[in-house]
């Protein structure tokens, strides 16, 4: 990645890509204490837009406030440092990564006295977990790494650390022949994939995990949305791993993943093993959104420019 050409806004100042490093004795380097984002970018009739810019910040904010780090820019800078990150780098569409962290002002676990930094870059990026899979649908797996206990990591904060649970979770899965991994919380439950919520269908009926032990995602916030507003009952409770053996169609969601069909879990099919009619159906709804094609809930598109 350090190897591109662009701009990268980098505490309120714009810096080349490739000159766009830190100090190895950067604290969050070393603990992962840090918060950071994902979104995305799409090009519409209107221009490029981010979608649901505002929640995304105001995640990040959130996030930042759980972690006890104090944020040294407004929301307004953030969303506008957001927009330029697209505009600057002259791209059409893009996946958009701010991270906040600490400075290489100290060491030690005591994390004060730390200057708090702030970075937004974008590029662009295809279909997360593969352009064919978005038809196709993915395989899944249990993971055998339990999702972090809300009380060992702060579930509610897109936390750099957290991710270390997704990143073995995911490394699993792919070494052992699987697209992605679904992790179970402690109590056995389905909590999410590694970067994604959890979507089943069920006699057409629309179930996801409660986001007790999952991040609160922003893509499922808009999925419940589109699908009760197409009738859809939307159920969030707690759902066994065997509930989405005999689901008739599963999917993930994420600002990476966007609307992933799931095929099979576990070796055993969803439903007819492919990309089920309402996954279809709330897929296709959700790429006329981010896209512009939609006339409503045009408040979730911010143009970049
Ligand atoms: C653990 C987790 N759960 C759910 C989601 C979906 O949240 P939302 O994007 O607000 O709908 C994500 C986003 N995963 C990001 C990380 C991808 C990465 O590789 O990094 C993303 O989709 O940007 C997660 O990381």
């Amino acid at each position: 990645m350090d190897d591109r050409d662009g701009l990268i806004w980098l505490d309120g100042k714009w810096v080349d890509w490739r000159d766009a490093k830190v100090h190895v004795l950067t604290h969050t380097l070393h603990y992962g204490c840090g918060v950071f984002e994902g979104l995305r970018a799409y090009k519409t009739d209107a221009g490029t837009a981010i979608f649901k810019l505002a929640e995304h910040t105001d995640r990040l904010f959130r996030s930042a406030h759980i972690m006890n780090m104090k944020m040294p820019f407004s929301k307004e800078e953030i969303n506008q440092a957001h927009r330029d990150a697209v505009a600057k780098n002259n791209l059409d569409s893009a996946y958009i990564r701010s991270m906040v962290f600490f400075g290489s002002e100290g060491m030690g676990l005591r994390a004060d006295n730390l200057k708090v930094h702030v970075m937004v870059a974008a590029w662009t990026w295809g279909a997360y977990l593969g352009a064919e899979n978005m038809e196709k649908g993915i395989r899944i797996r249990t993971s055998s790494y339990t999702r972090n206990h809300v009380n060992s990591t702060m579930c509610k904060a897109k936390a750099n650390g957290n991710y270390i649970n997704s990143i073995l979770a995911l490394q699993e899965a792919l070494s052992t022949g699987y697209d992605e991994a679904l992790l179970l919380d402690h109590e056995g439950f389905c909590a999410e994939g590694s970067g994604e919520n959890l979507f089943i269908v069920r006699n057409g009926k629309i179930y996801t995990p409660e986001t007790t032990s999952a991040l609160e995602g922003i893509t499922r916030d808009t999925l419940i949305t589109i699908a009760r507003e197409q009738g859809y009952e939307i159920i969030e409770k707690r759902i066994t791993r065997d509930e989405v053996y005999v689901a008739d169609e599963a999917f993930f969601t994420g600002s990476a993943a966007e609307v992933t069909p799931i095929r099979q879990y576990d070796n055993r099919d969803i439903g007819s093993g492919s990309r089920g009619p309402i996954t279809e159906k709330l897929q296709a709804l959700y790429f006329d959104y981010v896209q512009g094609r939609r006339a409503d809930h045009k408040e979730w598109l911010t143009l970049v420019s």
